[in-house]
């Protein structure tokens, strides 16, 4: 289960179900780094930017590697502000925990049953951003039944 929780985390990583966030500023503000707001301004912050970045991820920060989410054999926590797929500070998702059981025995009981095979491997499917990011014509795949001896 601990692999399974990195690679969901990973594939969030490169593809953040709520790609960008927008936030209206209650009171003229200052970001850490100087940047002057003032009230009524919005500010977006861009997640599907931030699982990219080189400086957050390293220079293999565009491959899929569950193993970089592992650390001495469990699974390592993750900074919030770099990695804001479920938002942070005090509005952070309340369903986080939630959200991750649901992913883990969906795939668990999927994988358990079935045979996955993903057509047109060499292709990754275009996006489709709305208030969360989708796959256009969503991910065709082959479903085999899996043959368990009995
Ligand atoms: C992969 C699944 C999920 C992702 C990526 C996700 C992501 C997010 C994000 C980014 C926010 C912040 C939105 C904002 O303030 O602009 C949020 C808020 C929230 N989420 Fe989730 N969420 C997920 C699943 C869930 C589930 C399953 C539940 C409930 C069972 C849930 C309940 C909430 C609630 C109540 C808030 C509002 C928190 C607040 O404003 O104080 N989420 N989520």
């Amino acid at each position: 289960m601990g692999y399974l929780h990195a690679a969901i985390s990973e594939a969030m990583r490169l593809y953040p179900p709520v790609p960008v966030d927008t936030k209206a500023c209650k009171d003229d503000d200052v970001l850490p780094d100087g940047t002057i707001v003032k009230k009524d301004w919005f500010v977006t912050y861009h997640t599907y930017a931030m699982g990219r970045m080189e400086s957050i991820w390293g220079s293999d920060c565009r491959e899929f590697k569950p193993e970089r989410w592992i650390e001495n054999g469990t699974v390592k926590q993750e900074s919030p502000f770099r990695y804001p797929v479920f938002h942070a500070g005090p509005r952070m998702c309340l369903g986080k925990e939630l959200a991750y059981i649901q992913m883990k025995s969906i795939a668990a009981s999927v994988m358990e049953r079935f045979e996955i095979d993903v057509l047109n491997k060499d292709k990754c499917p275009e996006h489709l951003l709305s208030l969360t990011l989708r796959m256009k014509g969503g991910l065709p795949v082959k479903v085999k039944e899996r043959y368990v001896e009995a």
